[in-house]
């Protein structure tokens, strides 16, 4: 009996399988952290290698867990962590270079360059997004000029390019599929995501081979088998969409207008525009919805760099807490943040201000200043970051945001969501299930087999778990928010004084 619907979801911090059942229940779940490099302030990489081999593991887990094997799986889903850039050598399956991560600021000054010749309008017109170094496109032309004959490697056919879902499927189907989709396309600056195709022009402006580039299909239908692979041979790989996309679909936001904020490494807001591709006059991207067929969807996005990351931060690296849930515990143990702010653009700043050089920063430490306040700064800067971007999309669509669906990580922290419908002035929904980019992938798998008839049946599944009403008066917010407004311009252009050539 294929009873289950298996989504494979590569995030930035941690590879992760869960096994859903028809209801969108959680059947089995496993998830391993892995490595993160930073090979100098700003870079960020991952191996490629360690990618596959812990989502390969966590999914043989899940399934050991509840004792099923390739014949009770229906179909896989695949969603990732969107952006991240792997080259690998097409006959050997090694790759040429670590993935580097979609937070990786090495390739600043090269977008600069983009849009000092004048190329910026028409990066943002084709693809929807504001030039910057978070997308693939740069990631990938720096690999081509630091390995050895990258490019007539590439052109011979013998290296192959994929975001994190391209690379995934490729190792799953023993080598047999090159493939991703068009919401992982839409993410990579190279993709026109009006005319749905590789953008010639941006190719040849980065002197990027078209050879080395995937197939571009929908998220939902068959992509390929499972060959050679420790989880069984023959399970059909059905979906695939970047994380923010399938956690859209998995909070069932299929119409326009629809709005989901995700609480993960970073922080996504994703409002559904229907067949619409609105371009941005306030600093948010344009990118391409998960859908069930050839008829596209788009949304508009508004992307914040570092939110679950400094909570790790507080945990790895100050060792100020032993868990990220404990960061709760002492944001209530103080009445406010006494008067300090947290702006952590470890990464740069991106949606709506989009500063390459803003650094972290933290304002208004006195003598008073203790570790509560600190953390309770920290865990506030999230939801600070998301009211800027929403501030951006009421501006861009002209209404008022009355309800927000969250998901993600970090949303389980109950002090941060109460915090965020205060900054709002909105309800914040959380559904029973917050893995929602998980099921997003599997929705699209299973329609993509048949195991869901379409989305109208998958809707039956969402289920709300808590409402969070604003409880502050207009006065508190708008105070408040004038300082998180003070703290961010102290971090604007900070890296751009400090180390003005290499080191961003
Ligand atoms: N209770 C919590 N409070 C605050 N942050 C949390 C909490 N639980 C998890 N996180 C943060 O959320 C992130 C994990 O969320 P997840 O959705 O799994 O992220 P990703 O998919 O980006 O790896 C981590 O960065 C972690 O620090
Ligand atoms: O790994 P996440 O969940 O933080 O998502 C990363 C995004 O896809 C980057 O665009």
């Amino acid at each position: 009996m294929q009873n289950y619907i298996m989504a494979l979801d590569q995030g930035t911090t941690s590879s992760r399988c869960i096994l859903f059942d028809r209801q969108g229940n959680i059947c089995s779940m496993a998830q391993m952290e892995f490595k993160q490099i930073f090979p100098k302030p700003g870079w960020v990489e991952h191996d490629p290698m360690e990618i596959w081999s812990s989502q390969i593991a966590v999914a043989a887990k899940a399934m050991g867990k509840i004792g099923v094997t390739e014949k009770n799986i229906a179909a896989i889903g695949i969603t990732n962590q969107r952006e991240t850039t792997i080259v690998w050598e097409k006959a050997t399956g090694k790759p040429v270079y670590n993935a580097i991560v979609w937070q990786c600021r090495r390739t600043a000054e090269k977008v600069e360059e983009l849009v000092k010749d004048g190329f910026g309008e028409k990066i943002h017109k084709k693809t929807g997004l504001i030039p910057d170094a978070y997308f693939s496109a740069t990631k990938l032309a720096w690999i081509l000029d630091h390995i050895e004959q990258g490019r007539e490697r590439a052109k011979n056919g013998e290296l192959l390019f994929g975001t994190v879902d391209t690379w995934l499927i490729w190792k799953l189907t023993g080598g047999q599929a090159h493939v991703t989709d068009y919401t992982n396309a839409s993410r990579t600056m190279l993709f026109d995501i009006h005319k749905r195709k590789w953008d010639e022009e941006i190719l040849q402006k980065l002197d990027i081979p078209c050879e080395m580039l995937p197939e571009v299909k929908p998220s939902s239908g068959v992509y390929g088998y499972t060959k050679d692979c420790l989880i069984g041979d023959g399970i059909a790989i059905a979906g695939a969409a970047g994380d923010q996309q399938a956690a859209l679909f998995g909070q069932c936001c299929f119409r326009s207008g629809d709005v989901k904020n995700t609480y993960g490494t970073g922080c996504f807001l994703l409002m559904n525009t229907g067949d619409w591709p609105v371009i941005s006059k306030n600093g948010l991207l344009t990118t391409i919805a998960a859908g069930v067929d050839d008829q596209i969807q788009y949304a508009l996005e508004g992307s914040v760099f570092v939110a679950g990351a400094a909570i790790q931060w507080l945990r790895d690296d100050l060792r100020m807490i032993d868990h990220a849930a404990e960061s709760e515990e002492y944001c209530k143990k103080v009445k406010d943040s006494n008067g300090i702010y947290v702006v952590p653009a470890f990464t740069g700043l991106a949606a709506p201000y989009w500063d390459p050089y803003a650094r972290g920063t933290i304002v208004g430490i006195t003598r008073g200043t203790k570790k509560e306040h600190l953390i309770r700064a920290t865990v506030e800067s999230l939801a600070y970051q998301v009211t800027d971007v929403i501030e951006a999309m009421e501006k861009e669509a002209g209404l008022s945001l009355a309800s927000l669906k969250v998901d993600g990580g970090a949303c389980a922290n109950d002090f941060l969501m109460q915090f965020q419908a205060d900054l709002l002035n909105a309800k914040v929904e959380r559904p029973k299930c917050i893995e929602t980019t998980a099921l997003g992938a599997a929705y699209l798998a299973g329609i993509g087999v048949g195991y869901w008839k379409n989305s109208e049946e998958i809707r039956k599944n969402w289920a709300l778990e808590h409402t969070f009403l604003p409880k502050q008066e207009e006065n508190w917010r708008k105070e408040v928010r004038k300082g998180w407004k003070k703290a961010v311009s102290c971090a604007g252009g900070w890296a751009r004084d400090q180390h003005p050539s290499k080191d961003l």
